[in-house]
């Protein structure tokens, strides 16, 4: 086995995230975490992924567990709701999983968020393991034990705070991701570097190449530093009272635009848009110089990551940026840069001062 990372919660061991280049080590790595295996498991995934991988990993399963099911459902933005969850609800109840039964979540962030949501609330919780195959799902999604879905205009607005049991990653499942889907998931490896860690920024800067050619050693390199910085934050403040809102860097304008976008554009592209606001306010505010802000935008576009959308409506960003739900009255609570490597949060933003900020986003082509 490669690596593996502890990750804690109020203090005491909870789960590991266990990184291989394959899914082979599936079985060793429940045997080492003392899952049991004398139960039902059922394989939680999308129609993208089940092509990929489902034939590969419940052949796995059938080697450990008595029965092993398999939901699929359509994959994309579309699906995080909770009529897909009901029907996972349906599914389970109809082959009588019961509380001793075993999800796993084999994909994308759709995928572990609504599978972890399901685990959580059906018969009051179950177990579930995330097996996730996208780099913004190794390095993010998975970690922290956010599970949710989307309701009504809002992402992610119903959910539950539910650790899995255990986050098995296949580096090697990279190497079957769409480029725009790579892309997404480096906004979110970006993010970590700026919020959180000066010399993770820089080693991305310096492997540049060595990412983009996805040489699987830098590859398995980058998702451990950045488990890693992901699982300090979310120790330090489990359920966000303080600084695991770093997080949301680049989030409250990049849900607004992924929202405008139709979900057409991928969350990590949104969150690149916004970090770009993020920037460019941090350096308003003199936090960050200009050859900084622009040197983060070199960053991000390095990474085939956009910085600017066109056709969108500033007044319009920022009123769908309100409507987010991690507003605090009438205050968005935005996240800056204090510098290279350090968040802060800031609610003393003027809405002519994030106008400003979102009209460095618009193009006009
Ligand atoms: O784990 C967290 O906390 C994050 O905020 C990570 C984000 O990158 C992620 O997109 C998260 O799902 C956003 O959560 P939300 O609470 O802002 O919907």
């Amino acid at each position: 086995m490669a690596r593996q990372v502890q990750v804690n919660y109020q203090e005491k061991p909870c789960y590991k995230i266990i990184l291989n280049h394959s899914f082979d080590g599936f079985l060793d790595a429940l045997e080492q975490e003392g899952i049991a295996r004398d139960r039902k498991i059922c394989i939680v995934t999308d129609t993208n992924v089940a092509k990929l991988y489902l034939n590969e990993v419940t052949e796995i399963c059938k080697n450990a567990f008595p029965v092993v099911e398999y939901f699929v459902f359509d994959a994309g933005e579309s699906s995080k709701n909770m009529a897909t969850v009901e029907k996972l609800y349906e599914y389970l109840i109809k082959r009588h999983f019961d509380r001793k039964d075993l999800l796993l979540a084999l994909g994308g962030g759709v995928v572990g968020d609504l599978t972890g949501f399901a685990a959580a609330t059906y018969l009051r919780g179950i177990d579930f393991i995330q097996m996730p195959t996208t780099l913004l799902s190794q390095v993010d999604s998975s970690i922290g034990g956010k599970t949710g879905v989307d309701f009504l205009q809002y992402k992610n607005m119903v959910g539950a705070f539910y650790m899995p049991r255990m986050v098995y990653i296949n580096i090697h499942s990279l190497l079957s991701l769409p480029n725009l889907q790579f892309a997404s998931g480096m906004g979110e490896i970006i993010k970590h570097g700026l919020i959180r860690d000066a010399s993770y920024y820089q080693w991305l800067k310096d492997h540049q190449a060595a990412i983009q050619a996805h040489d699987e050693d830098i590859l398995e390199e980058m998702v451990y530093g950045s488990c890693l910085i992901k699982k300090n934050v979310v120790e330090t403040d489990p359920k966000e009272q303080g600084i695991r809102a770093y997080l949301n860097f680049g989030h409250t304008i990049g849900h607004a635009i992924e929202k405008m976008s139709d979900f057409s554009l991928y969350h990590g592209q949104c969150v690149a848009i916004g970090m770009h606001s993020g920037a460019y306010l941090s350096f308003k505010r003199g936090h960050i110089t200009k050859d900084q802000y622009e040197d983060i935008l070199a960053m991000i576009q390095g990474f085939d990551l956009p910085v600017s959308v066109s056709d969108y409506d500033a007044g319009e960003i920022l009123a769908n940026t309100k409507s987010d739900k991690k507003m605090v009255g009438d205050k968005i609570k935005f996240i800056v840069l204090e510098k290279i490597g350090q968040a802060a949060i800031d609610m003393t933003f003027s809405d002519q001062e994030l106008l400003e900020g979102i009209q460095v986003l618009l193009t006009d082509e």
